[in-house]
């Protein structure tokens, strides 16, 4: 990586055209620190530019990315952790880097995500997600707090005219700063169908009779709520809904042409800065009270209840033995706490560690995925049970979404609490820990009430 710093974009850019070695196209990457602006407004104008649009907030709102456009995909349809990092670590080699800020998650940055099972069949639903996907934005806002910044990334070849070029960088960057989109809130669900309820609640018991005849523990079933809007449904005002309503949430969408992966998950898969490793053993679940009396009693009971304890201990034992096999100094507190949402809560145990030398954020995020949280435990034995009897097409829902920049700073939660929207309709998703006493009645409850964080900002009834 070469690392440049220089104020106009042309003059940038025409430095950068002379450092060019290769007849391939290179990235150059321009930082600057900025004014404040209007998130979703940023957001909104990608729309009218034409371009895919990514947002990634994490679970404080303190730090935001907003991508637009797409300079540079990385993609992969197998092995895909090993593909993207290398592919990503070649890329770097050769990138151009102009800022004078030491922030992570700026310049480049690669924002999108994995497939819940690579092995999986593509299906019609998932279109345009096939594999992993990590788009590198044309124009990346990022929020740290109260600091902007904007940066601007570009594959620039010996020949490309520079003032064209930079003429038409400073023409779409003035609009997509402008503040100008004033949003309301039109969306509307005017139908919910529940796909096979019936052969859902089935499919529970067969699980819970499978637990009791072999050596599995747990099994994560998940199932589809379809909906229909009105009219074409409007991810800016999605976001603004999750964003003012889902409290100690990570909101993301993804979109690609004509359709969007949106959702509001409060499950971190991993977080890495220099060597500190973050995750989160997240599974147990229970309702929000109506009074605080009420939800303390919930929370109480939910922390006692052997049901919920024994699906959440399977993926704290997990994800100990998955981080102590690349990180040490590894800190696991013994008793969960409750994580409370907008409208229900989980049992939550935290898991702070520092990773060892030769393994990258990617490398953690590969042994992590999937928890027992999404699949089951044992692991390979679950994937295979979900494989055979769940009909639902996972795509990316439950599986690692995030981002990471040059230097595998970066952060990965699990899409769950999802949608995907596509113009008029939207698919839905929620699963749910299935363990020797579940009753399929409860857990098909359990999973209603998944559904409501994205219902609600999707303009559906709750
Ligand atoms: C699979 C989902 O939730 C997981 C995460 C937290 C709690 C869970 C549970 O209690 O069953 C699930 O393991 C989902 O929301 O779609
Ligand atoms: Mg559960």
């Amino acid at each position: 990586m070469i690392e440049t710093k220089g104020r106009d974009i042309e003059g940038v850019l025409q430095t950068a055209q002379k450092q060019l070695n290769k007849t391939t196209p290179t990235l150059v990457s321009i930082t600057e620190h900025i004014s404040k602006v209007d998130l979703l407004s940023f957001f909104a104008m990608g729309k009218e530019l034409g371009m895919n649009r990514t947002f990634w907030s994490d679970s404080s709102q303190q730090q935001f990315l907003v991508g637009i456009g797409e300079t540079y995909t990385l993609q992969a349809k197998e092995h895909t952790y090993e593909m993207i990092q290398t592919e990503w670590q070649q890329l770097m080699e050769h990138a151009i880097v102009n800022k004078s800020i030491e922030v992570s998650s700026i310049g480049p940055v690669a924002i999108g995500g994995f497939p819940f099972d690579e092995g999986a069949h593509h299906s019609d639903l998932w279109q345009g997600y096939e594999g992993s996907k990590f788009r590198i934005p044309k124009y990346l806002l990022t929020v740290h707090g109260a600091e902007y910044y904007l940066s601007i990334n570009l594959l620039l070849t010996q020949n490309c005219n520079i003032s064209t070029l930079a003429e038409a960088i400073l023409k779409e960057k003035e609009q997509l700063l402008s503040n100008k989109v004033q949003l309301d809130i039109t969306n509307k669900v005017i139908l919910q169908h529940e796909v096979d309820p019936i052969e859902w609640k089935d499919l529970v018991k067969q699980v819970t009779n499978h637990i009791e005849k072999t050596s599995v523990e747990k099994i994560v079933l998940a199932r589809e709520l379809q909906v229909e809007f009105a009219k074409c449904c409007n991810i800016t005002e999605v976001l603004q809904r999750l964003l003012d309503t889902q409290q100690n949430s990570y909101v993301f969408a993804w979109e690609k042409d004509d359709a969007c992966f949106v959702g509001a998950t409060p499950e971190r898969l991993v977080k890495v800065t220099n060597e500190q490793l973050l995750s989160t053993c997240l599974a147990g679940t229970a309702s929000r009270g109506r009074t605080k009396k009420e939800d303390a009693a919930i929370g109480q009971a939910l922390l006692h209840d052997p049901k919920n304890i024994k699906e959440h201990q399977i993926v704290v034992d997990m994800i100990y033995d998955a981080v102590s096999s690349c990180a040490h100094d590894v800190v696991v507190p013994t008793e969960p706490v409750l994580y409370p949402l907008h409208h229900l809560q989980h049992l939550y145990t935290p898991v702070v560690a520092t990773l060892n030398k030769g393994f990258t954020l990617l490398d953690i995020v590969k042994k992590l995925h999937p928890t027992p949280a999404l699949s089951g435990f044992p692991q390979q034995e679950s994937i295979q049970f979900l494989r055979e009897h769940e009909s639902l097409q996972r795509g990316w829902y439950g599986a690692p979404i995030g981002w990471f920049d040059a230097h595998f700073n970066g952060e990965f939660a699990v899409a769950i609490r999802s949608a995907l929207v596509r113009q008029s309709h939207a698919s839905l998703f929620a699963g749910c820990g299935v363990v020797r006493d579940s009753d399929p009645e409860m857990e098909y409850e359990e999973t209603k009430m998944k559904f409501t964080p994205m219902l609600d900002a999707l303009g559906g009834e709750v």
